[in-house]
């Protein structure tokens, strides 16, 4: 008996999905899962790794197919094109799926959709492929060598060759390829590094100190994140490491107001809350015996009664964002972060001159964590670039005029893209001279010290640091009769 949804035929509606209609890969996926949950795992894991890999793997397939068909990629039908990708991809990387299986698979599923009179074309390549697929000659030029090899566009490696040796770009192309435990970050607020680890392998999870923080572990070995009693109790949250040295280059003392311009779906804000949330519990002063958090027991020495207590505004575009915050607001318990809907590129006068510290953690290409979003460099344009870049800049020229006199801008993006970096810092100061870039070395591990840039800012690198690509950097607002401290 056939059965009523088939995993290759979920491939295809998601493929479809993000190649022809620009959904986003990890979206679709999650809602196609939660949508078939009932099926069973192994099928469950089959859909998620043959769309992925097939997204990771897309120029490379093309070049593939371009090979054994006559008609190009670019010209084929939506469905069959779809079906042909999944299926070279099923030949070139899955051992365990016979080739007889993937071609038979597919022909019935071209049938299936609607195009019996392709079942001979659909074969008829797959059987060459599966042939042929280990003499394919791959392109002798360099660059092309490498997009076709680590599926990454050309215009992509141009532009990073204006700034990244080649051996650093090959390094980063060959990491977003790897397959990499999962990050997750420690609530301080509800458990101690020590305590989460045993309690994650007495669920059977594997857990490593990541070495830039010691709060932030690497785990492996578990079915799903979702069902560990260390997650649903909130003892931890999934965050790559470089996300998390926001907050550690943030730094707030206590009583900051923090206001967060871009922050959905709260993983810094709620970081930074957590670190305030710590700064306050205790008061700072050795001989005081009381605490903000200590239900009055100890009687304190009254600064902590003096100070306002800090907070965390977190905004973001849309109610819909601003929903994803507060789950996780909920999902934490952290009484000091609120969430607010309002668009950052649109200034805000009642907000002037008001936080201690600024995050800006900005839309962006994305282009330095396309290892776990594999379609984002299919998506990026230089043109969708350049419109982010005049996006990041309306942002920040908002975002700077919250920062008090004395107070902290801190800039961040998840990609590689100097344009979108380094040169929106000298932007920004130029336009604001006001500002000025603070050396955040003391804030991070003596290996990650290092690699800070001469001007105080980090470049984290795929393949080059143990993190996704990354870009910080911590500004701070001359106080009016401050002389420069630039370094
Ligand atoms: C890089 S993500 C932020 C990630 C977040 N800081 C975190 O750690 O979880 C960028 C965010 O900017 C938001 N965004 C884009 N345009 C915006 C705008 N004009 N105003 C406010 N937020 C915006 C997006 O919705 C997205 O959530």
């Amino acid at each position: 008996m056939t059965k009523p949804v088939n995993e290759r035929e979920i491939v295809l509606e998601v493929l479809l999905e993000i190649t022809e209609k620009g959904q986003f890969s990890h979206i679709i996926l999650r809602d196609v899962l939660w949508k078939y949950q009932y099926l069973e795992k192994r099928e469950r894991a089959f859909i998620t790794r043959v769309t992925e890999g097939t997204l990771e793997h897309m120029i490379e397939i093309d070049y593939i197919l371009d090979r054994f068909s006559k008609v190009k990629v670019k010209k084929m039908k939506p469905v069959i094109r779809a079906i042909l990708r999944s299926a070279v991809y099923q030949l070139k990387y899955m051992d365990s799926v016979p080739d007889s299986a993937v071609c038979n698979e597919a022909v019935k599923l071209a049938a299936r959709k609607g195009f019996s009179g392709l079942k001979g074309y659909v074969n008829g390549v797959l059987r060459s492929v599966a042939r042929g697929i280990d003499s394919v000659q791959y392109p002798k030029e360099k660059m092309e060598e490498l997009s076709v090899r680590y599926s990454c566009p050309e215009w992509v490696l141009d532009l990073w060759s204006g700034s990244y040796d080649i051996e650093v770009i090959e390094m980063m192309l060959r990491d977003f390829q790897k397959e990499k435990p999962v990050t997750i970050r420690c609530c301080l607020n509800r458990t101690t590094p020590d305590e989460l680890k045993k309690r994650l392998e007495a669920e059977g999870v594997k857990a490593e100190i990541h070495p830039y923080l010691p709060y932030a572990f690497q785990i492996s070995g578990y079915d799903h994140l979702n069902d560990l009693e260390t997650f649903q109790d909130g003892l931890f949250v999934v965050q790559d490491i470089s996300s998390m040295l926001v907050a550690e280059i943030a730094a707030p003392s206590a009583g900051a107001q923090v206001l967060d311009v871009c922050a959905a779906p709260g993983g810094k804000a709620l970081h930074v809350a957590e670190k305030l949330f710590l700064a306050e519990a205790v008061c700072g002063d050795a001989a005081c015996a009381g605490n903000k958090s200590g239900g009055g027991a100890a009687a304190g020495c009254g600064i902590e009664d003096q100070m306002p207590p800090g907070h965390v505004e977190a905004r973001d575009l849309t109610e819909l964002k601003v929903d994803l915050i507060r789950e996780n607001i909920e999902r934490t318990g952290l009484p000091n972060i609120t969430a607010v809907c309002r668009d950052a590129s649109v200034p805000d006068e009642t907000a002037a001159e008001s936080a201690d510290i600024v995050i800006a953690d900005l839309p962006c290409s994305g282009l330095g964590v396309i290892g776990k979003k594999p379609d984002l460099r299919y998506k990026a344009s230089p043109d969708g670039i350049d419109s982010l870049v005049r996006l990041q800049r309306q942002i920040l020229s908002c975002a700077q005029d919250y920062v008090k006199p004395g107070g902290t801008l801190v800039y961040s993006t998840c990609t590689v893209n100097p344009a979108e970096n380094m040169d929106n810092v000298h932007w920004l100061m130029e336009q604001y001279p006001e500002f000025i870039l603070d050396d955040i070395r003391g804030k991070l591990c003596p290996e990650l010290r290092d690699n800070v840039m001469e001007n105080g800012c980090i470049q984290l690198l795929p393949g080059v640091h143990k993190s996704d690509g990354f870009f910080i950097a911590r500004l701070v607002r001359k106080i009016e009769s401050e002389g420069s401290r630039n370094i």
